[in-house]
């Protein structure tokens, strides 16, 4: 927690920097900082309006150093759910937030706020890392669905919920609010749209009946804005292909899919110089691409992405902005070396308003 003169500080410069952005006047700026700093003077806290919510939150995207997509940073859909708070409400703003950003596969990157971290009333907390993700179970005959899960699956189990042990097995959400039991719900039917995998040109890929959901949600980090800790703020954009392709379908500690793939299209797993690796890559993620096209479901190709990446750097430097960045996550997995930015060097630093791992809190 920040004390009151590192609040007010925190709070100046995201007021300042953000009435800026907004082309606010002079006037409007000094009238804020005034009511603000008597905020904080009377309670130790302060309440952004819905348009410093709003901003702040494109804010902390357009400062995301990890982020690949961040050309569309000022196009997100900002909810408002300081106002939730049962675990009802907040599960209703969460199956809102569901049904709003799938948008029949059109998906609209969205973010949910709820209330900020105070003394005065219990936090809200989503225990899932994404709103969609399949369950994980160690058994005597090995693991059963994605590995990444298994700590959280235990975690439902024991609440109760009951998964069928199956690899696509989707989790339920689980809400806690303070010290109180957590809640755990599953996601009703008419909002789930999954993604079923095959290949345009080898109709064997899809007897590996794989598949992966539409959008991914994630729910586990916290935004900052101004000073604000906002923990329980879940945002989703559209999946980059080789996530699901060359990360969660090809990881050997996830679903460790290359060997199956490499079987069906007959290479050579005998030398690794066959390169049987790589070509069982690509065609993972030529069918993932595929897949998601043919379902209607909005995805981005890793040049694609990188090529709006380029146009977002552009954009900045016009508005004379720094980009600051991680290389090390903005590469893409497979063929980093054909895009722009593994040619490039990125400043890391970290620039608030922002989303931050829980174990990243400064
Ligand atoms: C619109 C489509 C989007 C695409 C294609 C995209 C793509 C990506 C990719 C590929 C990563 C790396 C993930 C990994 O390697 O595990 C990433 C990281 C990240 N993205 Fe984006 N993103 C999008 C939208 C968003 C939105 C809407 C937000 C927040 C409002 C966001 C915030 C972040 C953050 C905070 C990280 C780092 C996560 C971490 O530290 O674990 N992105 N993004
Ligand atoms: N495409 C995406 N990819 C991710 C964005 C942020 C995080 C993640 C997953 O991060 C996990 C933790 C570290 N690697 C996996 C994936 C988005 C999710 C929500 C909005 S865009």
């Amino acid at each position: 927690m920040f004390s009151k003169e590192e609040l007010f500080i925190e709070a100046k410069q995201f007021v300042e920097t953000c009435y800026y952005e907004l082309a606010k006047s002079e006037q409007e700026l000094k009238r804020r900082l005034n009511e603000v700093h008597e905020e904080i003077e009377q309670t130790g806290t302060y309440h952004h309006t819905y348009e410093e919510l709003s901003h702040g939150a494109k804010m902390a995207w357009r400062n995301s150093n990890k982020c690949i997509g961040r050309l569309f940073w000022d196009s997100m859909h900002v909810r408002d759910a300081r106002h939730a708070e049962t675990t009802s409400d907040i599960l209703d703003e969460l199956f809102d937030h569901i049904h709003y950003a799938t948008n029949a596969g059109k998906i609209r990157p969205t973010i949910t706020i709820f209330r900020a971290n105070h003394p005065s009333h219990p936090e809200i907390k989503i225990l899932n890392h994404q709103l969609f993700r399949y369950a994980g179970f160690e058994t005597e005959y090995g693991i059963i669905g994605d590995p990444a899960s298994i700590e959280f699956t235990k975690v439902c189990l024991d609440l109760g919920w009951q998964g069928i042990r199956s690899d696509f097995q989707l989790l339920p959400i689980v809400v806690q609010i303070g010290e109180e039991e957590p809640r755990w719900c599953t996601i009703p039917e008419h909002l789930i749209e999954e993604v079923d995998i095959e290949h345009p040109t080898n109709e064997l890929v899809a007897e590996l009946e794989l598949k992966w959901y539409a959008v991914p949600i994630i729910s586990d980090m916290v935004l900052e804005i101004g000073g604000i800790r906002y923990s329980a703020a879940p945002f989703n954009g559209w999946y980059m292909g080789t996530e699901i392709a060359a990360r969660n379908f090809a990881d050997p500690f996830r679903y460790d899919m290359l060997r199956r793939v490499a079987k069906i299209f007959q290479l050579n797993q005998e030398r690794e110089s066959s390169l049987w690796r790589d070509e069982a890559l690509i065609e993972l993620n030529k069918a993932v691409l595929y897949s998601y096209k043919k379902a209607g479901v909005s995805i981005v190709d890793h040049h694609t992405a990188a090529k709006q990446f380029k146009t977002f750097e552009e954009k900045e430097a016009q508005l004379n902005r720094d980009v600051t960045g991680d290389w090390t996550w903005l590469i893409p997995p497979i063929s980093p070396a054909t895009t722009h930015i593994f040619h490039q060097q990125y400043e890391n630093r970290i620039v608030t308003p922002n989303y931050f791992r829980k174990d990243e809190l400064r």
